[in-house]
């Protein structure tokens, strides 16, 4: 398959410094998610800013959609519109007094119409959460919004690509899980994501591919459990393994029966030890609790009132900008808003009862997830769909 971009032996050094990348060869797929991990000078953001011709590397190519891409100022135009660049400090991208403007200067740049502008806009600041927004000084904002602000802004001019550089430095956990389920949701709508981080916890369970990086090099690039398997890489590159993968590793070491794949998740890491013992680790008394989804879009903030008012109901998860949108205006107050499903699949083993809201497509997601949860352990845990408007005979899992 043709690669969506491809940088082939990419050389690149900053005037009067020795070389920031070295024989540089990638190639990215529509609809990856891609983080580049490796420690302080590694060339990250050097090789970032080389994938929509912000760099022009000294020696090798970069292709888009099979084409090299040139550097006369229309065709670096037409590449940034289509591969977005979310900088590390969003002070630096954010340019306009008002969110709105913020927003609206790459359309209005590309000369959208008034009409489309207004569109465009409304519908990123929509994406990111940030509606209300639209009249607020940018510089008023907190890091996690300035950062959805530079995020909107290039949204708004419909990128195929988005790249972020360190997209959760100076950002709390909460905000930092809220950047990263964005990321998730921009990419279940077919959005190729491609971040850098040295975070290896945050980049671990997130990534489909992992591309480590030591001194201007790629050293390694394959799914997150091989690139982080090898001490001796890991230890290269100035990393530290994953926790959870560096504890499957000491419980293989003392005999514990792991399967063939390596965890990802918390909820991996229980599987593996509960399989050793039979599957008999704890249940619940009360057997499996249910995981109830809702699609915020088809279902009224009373509605959810009711059901939460009859049913005991442990746990709120919230899936997407949307969700937590309308969670916050129902008066909600969510438990979990990361790595939902499989924090709301371990409530289930212990017999809790969770609600997840979130939208659209994702709510096919929480089924398919459960079910093949159910079907690779042996379980039955139970998700029920509160939209009248969902046959329960076709959900998966039922
Ligand atoms: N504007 C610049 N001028 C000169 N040298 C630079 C410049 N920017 C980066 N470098 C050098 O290029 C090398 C790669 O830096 P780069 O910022 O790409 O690494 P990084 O992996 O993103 O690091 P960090 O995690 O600290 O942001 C480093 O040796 C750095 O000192």
């Amino acid at each position: 398959m043709e690669p969506l971009i491809e940088l082939k032996d990419l050389e690149y050094a900053y005037p009067y410094a020795s070389p920031a990348l070295l024989a540089i060869s990638l190639r990215i797929q529509r609809g990856e998610k891609i983080a580049l991990v490796g420690s302080n000078g590694a060339g990250k953001s050097t090789l970032l800013l080389t994938l929509n011709g912000m760099i022009r590397p000294d020696k090798g190519l970069v292709t888009f959609h099979g084409n090299p891409v040139s550097y006369d100022r229309a065709s670096l135009r037409k590449i940034r519109q289509k591969i977005g660049f979310v900088f590390q400090d969003p002070d630096v991208q954010i340019i306009a007094p008002t969110v709105w403007q913020d927003v609206a200067f790459g359309p209005v740049n590309l000369d959208y119409s008034d009409e489309q502008v207004k569109q465009v806009v409304t519908d990123a600041l929509h994406s990111v959460g940030l509606e209300g927004f639209e009249k607020r000084p940018p510089y008023h904002l907190s890091g996690g919004e300035k950062k959805r602000v530079a995020i909107a802004g290039i949204l708004a001019m419909d990128p195929d690509v988005l790249i972020l550089d360190e997209p959760t430095s100076m950002l709390d956990p909460a905000g930092s899980e809220d950047i990263m389920d964005l990321l998730d949701e921009l990419n279940h709508q077919g959005k190729t994501i491609i971040i850098s981080t040295h975070d290896v916890e945050l980049a671990y369970p997130w990534a489909d591919r992992i591309v480590l990086m030591e001194k201007g090099r790629i050293i390694a690039s394959g799914t997150p459990e091989e690139a982080f398997s090898d001490k001796e890489l890991v230890r290269r590159a100035r990393l530290k393994t994953p926790i959870l993968l560096e504890l499957s590793q000491e419980l293989k070491s003392r005999g514990m029966k792991t399967p063939g794949t390596l965890p990802r998740t918390v909820l991996d890491i229980i599987r593996i030890i509960e399989q050793d013992h039979h599957g008999t680790i704890r249940l619940s008394d009360n057997g499996y609790g249910t995981i109830h989804v809702g699609d915020v879009d088809q279902i009224s903030g009373p509605h959810i009132q009711a059901i939460l008012a009859r049913t005991s109901c442990d746990t709120i998860g919230v899936m997407g900008s949307r969700a937590k949108i309308c969670a916050r205006q129902w008066g909600l107050t969510p438990d979990i808003s990361y790595a939902v499903i499989d924090k709301c699949i371990l409530q289930a083993m212990n017999g809790r009862t969770s609600l997840i809201l979130t939208t659209g497509g994702m709510v096919i997601r929480v089924f398919e997830r459960v079910a093949m949860f159910n079907q690779t352990n042996n379980r039955s845990i139970p998700v029920r769909s509160l939209n009248q408007d969902v046959n329960p005979d076709k959900q998966p899992g039922i």
